[in-house]
Order: structure tokens, then C-alpha cells, then sequence
């Protein structure tokens, strides 16, 4: 069995150690590494995965998987790159950061594969995009869907596409979270208790989510749906219109397109 290296365990690498663990992966197939003592102690703790330096923890590993923030990039690629196994895969998840860059500070040849995760990965129906740089092969690109694959749904795509991803499924769970604050706040202030608010909307949204997954019909046609003539959610509906809510997510998609392309540049 091969050994996968994760660093840096902050909310998505350990997202994904414990994904992997999850869906079968054994602890000794895994060596994490993180820049604080307390939170390698904490991971070796919550996991019994083996935490190590930067350095080590690459050396040990067929495959590493860079999970810092893009500005700390610039940091740990040297380290990986001194530390690394000839042919060893490195698999970025950070935001906006090409392969190219990161061929560019990695040995001559280095097969690099880009992934944008999301954290419905914590419950195992994460979506994750996966673009091949240009000294990796199809069994690596393959390889690192069966990774993501095993904690939700892995997609191919060019990498031209990557910051749009980023902004649409990267950052997706938090425009979708915000949403349901909205609506259980709406609850509250329409007299219901805030259990039961969050109940509503809860439920209202993962039924939602499964009705449009499960019949693939599409959203328009399920509102359609739901919209009675001169009923309650043609009123509601009406309001989000004047206030122009679907101009607003697409100016905010723009605007985490740009940045994600933003802090590849940075780091
Ligand atoms: N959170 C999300 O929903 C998603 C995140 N991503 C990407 O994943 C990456 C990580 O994001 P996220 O998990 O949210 O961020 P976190 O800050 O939670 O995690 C990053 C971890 O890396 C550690 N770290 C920083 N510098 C080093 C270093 N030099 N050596 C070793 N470890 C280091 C951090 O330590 P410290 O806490 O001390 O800084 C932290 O534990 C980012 O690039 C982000 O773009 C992608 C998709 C979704
Ligand atoms: O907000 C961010 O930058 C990261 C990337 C996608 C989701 N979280």
C-alpha cells in the first residue's frame, strides 16, 4: 500500500485524513504534518496517524497532498521539494494555485494534479474538481479522483476552469449556509421558536437538494412547481427579484473567481 502525506491539517486536510480513514484507508497509510506541535498532537490523537515535519512526512510518501493556505505555499514547496520521492505525486487543494506554479518550485518533471475540494467532504458527499498539470498521467489524475471519490463525487476538468470552480462549489457550502441563517432568522422573525425554524429550513433544504439530485430535473421547473398562482411563494419570490437577489450571487461568484485567481498569484 502506498503512503499518502497531508499538509497541513487545518479544516480540509483533516477533512480529508478523516475522510480517507473513513472509507477504509488505514492510519499507516497516511503520515500528516502541520506547523504546530498542538495540533499534531491533536491529530495523532483524534486519528492515530503518524504527524511529522514538512520535510519528513514528504519523504515518507508516494503521494503529498498540500492542503495550507495558498499565501503559505511559498513557504512549503521548497520543503517538499527537497524531501521528495522520485516519481511521487503532489496534489494541491489550495485556492488559485496553478500547476504551473507549482511545477515551477518542485523538481524537473513532477507529476502535479489540482483539486478544489469543498467540506461537504465531512460527510462524505464533498465535490471536488480535478485538473492534471502537465507532467501527470491519466493514472495519475485517476488515482486522485479514487482519493476524492472516496469522500464525495470527483469531476475532470481543464484548469482553465478552476477559480470559476473555486467560486461556485469550493466556496459553495458557506453562500448555501448563509442562505439557511437567512431563513431561520426570517422564522424567528415571523414568531416561530428558533429550533423549530431551523428544523423547517434544515429539512426544507436537504429535501430540496435531494428532489433536484434525484430527478435531475431542472431547478426552474421544480420552483415552478412549488410557485401557485397568486400564491405565498409567488410574493416571496417577487421580493427577491426587486431586490435583484440573482444579480448579487453572480457579482459575489465573480468577485471569488477573481480572488481565487488573485491568491495564486500570491504565496
Ligand atoms: N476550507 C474550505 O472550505 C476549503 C479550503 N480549500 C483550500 O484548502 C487549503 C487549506 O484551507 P483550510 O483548511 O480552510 O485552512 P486552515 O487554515 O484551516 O488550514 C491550513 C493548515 O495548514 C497549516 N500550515 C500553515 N503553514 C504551514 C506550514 N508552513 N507547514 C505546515 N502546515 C502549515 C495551518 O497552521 P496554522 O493554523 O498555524 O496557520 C493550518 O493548520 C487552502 O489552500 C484553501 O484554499 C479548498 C476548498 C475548500
Ligand atoms: O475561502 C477560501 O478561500 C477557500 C477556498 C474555497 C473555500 N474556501
Amino acid at each position: 500500500m502506498s503512503t499518502l502525506a497531508v499538509i497541513g491539517t487545518g479544516v480540509m486536510g483533516e477533512t480529508l485524513l478523516a475522510g480517507l480513514l473513513r472509507s477504509g484507508w488505514h492510519p499507516t497509510d497516511l503520515v500528516a504534518a502541520d506547523r504546530r506541535e498542538a495540533r499534531r498532537q491533536e491529530i495523532e490523537g483524534r486519528y492515530g496517524v503518524r504527524t511529522l515535519d514538512n520535510g519528513p512526512a514528504t519523504a515518507l510518501a508516494d503521494t503529498v497532498v498540500l492542503v495550507v493556505k495558498p499565501q503559505d505555499v511559498g513557504e512549503v514547496l521548497p520543503e517538499i521539494a527537497e524531501s521528495l520521492r522520485p516519481g511521487a505525486l503532489v496534489v494541491s487543494l489550495c485556492a488559485g494555485v496553478t500547476t504551473e506554479k507549482l511545477e515551477a518550485g518542485l523538481p524537473d518533471g513532477t507529476p502535479v494534479v489540482r483539486v478544489m475540494p469543498n467540506t461537504p467532504a465531512q460527510v462524505s458527499e464533498g465535490m471536488a474538481a480535478v485538473s492534471a498539470g502537465a507532467h501527470a498521467s491519466a493514472s495519475d489524475l485517476d488515482q486522485v479522483v479514487g482519493v476524492m471519490g472516496a469522500v464525495g463525487r470527483a469531476l475532470v476538468v481543464p484548469e482553465r476552469y478552476q477559480d470559476a470552480v473555486t467560486a461556485i462549489s469550493g466556496s459553495g457550502p458557506a453562500y448555501m449556509f448563509f442562505v439557511v441563517e437567512a431563513m431561520i432568522d426570517a422564522g424567528v422573525q415571523l414568531g416561530l421558536p428558533r429550533d423549530t425554524a431551523t428544523a423547517l429550513v434544515t429539512q426544507t433544504v436537504f429535501g430540496s437538494a435531494k428532489l433536484l439530485v434525484e430527478t435531475g430535473e431542472h431547478p426552474n421547473l421544480l420552483r415552478e412547481r412549488v410557485t401557485s398562482p397568486a400564491g405565498t411563494t409567488a410574493a416571496a419570490l417577487r421580493h427577491l427579484e426587486e431586490r435583484s437577489v440573482k444579480a448579487a450571487f453572480m457579482a459575489a461568484m465573480e468577485a471569488a473567481r477573481d480572488r481565487s485567481a488573485e491568491l495564486g498569484r500570491q504565496g
